[in-house]
């Protein structure tokens, strides 16, 4: 329809049947372009001004990246203004972990309003500006020009009328040179009025180009504002999350009802003990906590989630604080515990008369945050740390060594050099005058900001300020014991090229060992007092040959002893989050395939993801590096929605007793469904000229959910030999870039609220699926693995089908979830704890060794 306005407005110029009269732009125009026409200052009025409002309301440094905006805003201040506070209280009092715990919370928060404020400035700011102060200007330029133009127009065309008419009256008088000159500048002037006019046509053509592209983007200029909503919406969902799962463990923790401390337990002697006294009575380099903590750490803390940051339990502490003093030979049960043992460190830098890094040497640490580049920043560290006094150049040298170590694992433990630096730099370096005073106590909160920054550049820059390896093993006191098969051994790192300095302690040959390259096989949990490694199944109550139905719930997820794979005969695997995220196979699963497949063992596939049919799911093992992998062993829940649906309408007792019987199937899903239910032989609504009964709606996963759709499936449902049924209950599913995206679940229960009538569930944790894979072959559950990543479906679908489960933590579930389970009461959480966790399915390849 522009385009047909368009077409005929070029007519209308190109013959305009006016060139004896003067114009106005707008009489070239139709009406519709003039409306256009008219919306073009407001449009970039209003994008101006929001934009310009908008801005304002950002908090963080515009155009800078994430880390920087987060170090500039207010919620970071309150983070480390907590820190510094909760140092002050001692590690029994509940405000400083609820301190400590908000601490952090406020700088992740930090960390997603950035996030939020660079999507607004990339997807809304720049868009606006660009509106307003580029592609709006053009528009109006162009209309300025078109208006000089027709206004020459104007005057040449009265000149030419006035010529003419001087030349009609003076025709037939004048001859000679004088009439010959005046019919050349009659001649000219025609020619300057073509020219002009051409101009006119030419500018006028762009101007309506201008318009019509104009009214054809609005619809996408009035998206920047539905996208500034959206970007809110999903900062504000992101925020409640992050203080959802915050607010669960404080309240976990702090509701957590400690045994008294017997009044007469001792305290630990060295705590509160200055650096050299301690180290001088004992003989020792580095300080025997310090030392102590990190070897436990080292043994089975490094990935663990949140070291440093989650509070721990206090009589624990209390219990760690004085082992360490009176005999560490009995720190062995502490090596389940990595918080109380991060506590313990912490607390002990906390109580240190004087910081680590000395008051002496305060102004100097503090004016590392003048130096803006990152040399000279190196520089000032450097020297720095030359001034500092051997013990305590000893201890730090060996705490920033290990530190550098733990956020190499950051992936796991969430702990980057700036989660470490905020909980742990206000115990490594304070200011002596700390009066109370609350003028001091507001420096003292901007120093905290630049104390933060000091210890992240510490970590950051371990390697150069702290050259050469380091064996933390300095004593030889805390080597882990025997029966514990740690998977991070304390040892020495590999030595670099640059020589050791004169403080550190060189390894005995044949000592060095990289933990990197130590296979992980088990996993302790932190809150295990006894974790039994390596032992058989402690539920497994049956023998190898019976399906026994439900298992006992576990009392605690296990890594996952390497004898269980030998054991057992097949393994069910759930897809997303366990043998690929995204367009990626997790690293190690091929592998792992392949050597069930030598071992001969059997692999199922279990998917509750109803988008593809099960050739287009094999095609993508196929493409993702399984080798091997065949449809036939594929049970997604579309496949088993389409044996349902054919069992129930096709099958021979349709139209029995509470059965819907032959009919057509209402489909909310795309193409991968439906193609599976045609495959079955099932006909489908609205594709069929002569159109029988519907007799089912199915739910499935469908990006294009309609409330029409919704309203039709309620229409059909009314009837109630008509089906209810749904391919997977999953309520969302997490994205690559940490938000989510609604599931099945999620319109299954929108059809379900409107319609009144419950739906059968196809997929996990529902059994169907596995009856399914029983049906086929025989797959006997006694001996039969359930592996996957999320505790609500894949989990309890193994519970729920008689299997031993063993939870990945590379997909929805987190371990502290499982935990939170355990810790329930409810019978029905237990039934979600997994038998075993581990890090990645390709820690199930050492159990398939032999
Ligand atoms: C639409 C949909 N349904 C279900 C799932 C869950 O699939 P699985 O059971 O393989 O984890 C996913 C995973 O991303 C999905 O995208």
């Amino acid at each position: 329809m522009m385009k047909r306005q368009f077409h005929r407005m070029r007519q209308q110029l190109t013959y305009p049947g006016l060139a004896g009269r003067s114009q106005e732009a707008t009489e070239l125009l139709t009406d519709d372009l003039l409306q256009i026409e008219q919306r073009i200052e407001p449009a970039k009025k209003a994008a101006h001004n929001v934009s310009k409002r908008l801005q304002a309301c950002l908090q963080g440094q515009s155009g800078s990246e994430v880390d920087k905006r987060v170090k500039k805003l207010p919620l970071m201040a309150l983070s480390i203004t907590m820190a510094e506070s909760f140092k002050e209280l001692d590690t029994d009092s509940s405000m400083g972990k609820a301190l400590e715990m908000s601490c952090f919370i406020q700088s992740n928060l930090a960390k997603v309003l950035a996030e939020f404020e660079i999507a607004l400035e990339r997807e809304v700011l720049q868009p606006l500006n660009k509106l307003s102060e580029e592609e709006l200007p053009v528009i109006l330029k162009r209309k300025k020009t078109l208006q000089k133009l027709i206004s020459d127009w104007n005057s040449i065309k009265s000149r030419l009328n006035q010529a003419v008419k001087n030349s009609s009256n003076s025709a037939g008088v004048a001859t000679g040179p004088g009439a010959s000159s005046a019919a050349i500048k009659l001649e000219n002037l025609r020619e300057e009025e073509e020219e002009v006019k051409r101009r006119v046509e030419q500018c006028k053509d762009e101007y309506m180009a201008d318009l019509y592209h104009f009214s054809t983007k609005e619809d996408n200029y009035a998206n920047y504002f539905i996208k500034l909503l959206e970007i809110q919406a999903q900062y504000h969902q992101t925020s409640l999350a992050s203080l959802d799962a915050a607010l669960t463990e404080l309240r976990e923790t702090h509701g957590q009802t400690e045994p008294p401390i017997p009044l007469n337990t001792a305290v630990s002697k060295y705590y509160g003990e200055p650096l050299e006294e301690h180290l001088r009575s004992l003989g020792r380099e580095i300080a025997l906590p310090i030392e102590a903590c990190v070897m436990m750490l080292l043994a089975s803390g490094m990935r663990e989630e949140g070291l440093f940051r989650l509070a721990a339990g206090a009589s624990m502490l209390r219990k760690l604080k004085c082992s360490l003093a009176n005999d560490s030979s009995t720190l062995e049960e502490f090596y389940s515990d990595p918080h109380a043992v991060a506590g313990a460190l912490k607390s002990y830098l906390r109580e240190l008369p004087q910081p680590l890094m000395t008051f002496d040497l305060y102004d100097n640490w503090l004016s590392v945050a003048f130096f803006k580049e990152p040399e000279e920043r190196v520089q000032s560290l450097r020297d720095t740390c030359s001034q500092l006094p051997q013990d305590s150049y000893n201890n730090l040298r060996y705490l920033i060594k290990f530190l550098a170590k733990l956020a190499e694992h950051q992936e796991v433990n969430k702990m980057s050099p700036s989660n470490i630096a905020i909980v742990l730099g206000p115990n490594l370096l304070w200011s002596q005058q700390n009066t109370g005073d609350p003028l001091q106590l507001d420096l003292a909160s901007v120093s905290s900001i630049q104390v933060v920054g000091v210890v992240e550049a510490l970590i950051q820059n371990a390697d150069s300020l702290f050259p050469g390896a380091i064996d933390f093993n300095v004593s030889g006191m805390f080597t882990p014991p025997e029966e514990i098969k740690l998977p991070e051994a304390p040892s020495a790192e590999k030595p670099s090229s640059e020589s050791l300095p004169a403080s550190s302690t060189s390894l005995p040959a044949g000592e060095v060992n990289d933990p990197g390259t130590t296979p992980k096989e088990t996993r302790t949990l932190p809150e295990a007092a006894n974790p039994p490694l390596a032992a058989p199944r402690s539920d497994d109550p049956a023998p190898k040959v019976l399906c026994t139905g439900k298992r006992a719930a576990p009392t605690r997820p296990t890594g996952l002893p390497p004898q269980v794979l030998r054991i057992d005969w097949g393994v069910l695997f759930d897809c997303d989050g366990v043998l690929w995220a995204g367009e990626r196979a997790v690293p190690g699963a091929p592998e792992l395939l392949e050597r069930l497949r030598r071992s001969g063992k059997a692999a199922f596939f279990v998917s509750n993801n109803s988008r593809r049919s099960v050739a287009e799911l094999e095609r993508r093992f196929a493409r993702l590096g399984f080798r091997g992998v065949r449809a036939e062993h594929i049970f997604s829940s579309a496949l088993c929605s389409a044996l349902l649906l054919r069992q129930r309408l096709l099958g021979a007792a349709a139209g029995a007793a509470g059965d819907a019987g032959p009919g057509r199937v209402f489909v909310l899903g795309g193409e991968g469904l439906r193609g599976e239910l045609r495959a079955a032989g099932l006909r489908l609504a609205g594709e069929e000229e002569e159109e029988a009964a519907v007799r089912a709606v199915l739910v499935g996963y469908d990006d294009q959910f309609t409330f029409a759709k919704l309203a039709q499936a309620c229409a059909y449902l009314r009837d109630p030999r008509c089906l209810l049924v749904a391919t997977d209950p999953d309520p969302w599913h997490p994205l690559s870039n940490g938000q989510r995206t609604p599931g099945t679940g999620s319109l299954t229960a929108a059809v379900e609220t409107a319609s009144g009538r419950k739906a059968l569930v196809v997929g996990k944790p529902n059994t169907y699926m596995f009856d399914c894979i029983v049906e086929r072959f025989g797959v006997d559950p006694s001996c039969t693995l359930m592996v996957g990543d999320r505790l609500e479906t894949d989990i309890l679908f193994g519970k729920n089908c008689g299997l031993a489960t063993v939870l990945t933590l590379t997909g929805v579930s987190r371990l502290e979830e499982a935990q939170a389970y355990m810790a329930s009461d409810s019978p029905a959480a237990k039934d979600l704890v997994p038998n075993y966790y581990v890090d990645s399915i390709a820690d199930l390849i050492p159990g398939l060794d032999d």
